[in-house]
């Protein structure tokens, strides 16, 4: 089966395909723009992008928002993850945590998936911020996210390794699992 991902990241579209292709499901990536609201969760955004999106997409397809949430920092940059990461970046978010010895953090994945209804799945992966950016895979926060039990950091990882554990890689389980169970192909 074919299914459309709506995402201007390259770096999703990589994950997911190493994720589901060998499981028989074809990714066809999909640029077009949606807008993302300025809601409080993730789920919210990506509800409100299915909607938007529903009526312009020919056929199966799922979009995917994902943050960053850091606790010393009240979660922040969270929902605005794509925003700050473009302004102020990586060495911003390493200058705001100067100092600060609670390093803890966590990403997080909502899928949602459109075939006439929605379908929502959620991934989860706990971690720390480093204190200096390392690696040269994945994309994003990659180079200052370090997982629970890991030393290196997510782009010091290959998309496999960062599959198996990353909060996308546990999004994309749970939405393979729903999509064996419901079209049992
Ligand atoms: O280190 C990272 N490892 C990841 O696994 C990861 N996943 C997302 N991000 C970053 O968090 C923001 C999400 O925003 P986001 O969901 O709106 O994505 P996006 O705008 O890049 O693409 P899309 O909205 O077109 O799909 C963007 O800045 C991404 O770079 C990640 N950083
Ligand atoms: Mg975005």
């Amino acid at each position: 089966m074919k299914i459309f991902f709506v995402t201007s990241n390259i770096g999703k579209v990589k994950e997911a395909k190493a994720f589901l292709e060998p499981l028989g499901i074809e990714i066809e990536p999909l640029k077009i723009s949606y807008p993302e609201i300025q809601a409080d969760s993730l789920e919210d955004v990506v509800k409100f992008g299915i909607e938007w999106l529903k009526d312009r997409i020919p056929g199966y397809f799922f979009i995917e928002d994902s943050g960053l949430f850091i606790e010393a920092l009240n979660g922040f940059p969270g929902v605005y993850s794509a925003y700050v990461y473009k302004t102020i970046g990586l060495d911003g978010i390493l200058k705001l945590m100067e100092n600060v010895e609670n390093r803890k953090a966590y990403f997080r994945s909502v899928i949602g998936y459109y075939n006439g209804n929605v379908h929502i799945f959620t991934g989860t992966v706990q971690g720390k911020i480093s204190y200096d950016k390392r690696g040269t895979h994945g994309f994003g926060y990659d180079p200052i996210f370090v997982p629970d039990g890991y030393e290196k950091t997510f782009a010091e990882m290959t998309t496999e390794e960062k599959n198996a554990i990353s909060h996308r890689g546990k999004a994309l389980k749970e939405f393979h699992r729903w999509l064996k169970e419901n079209l049992k192909y």
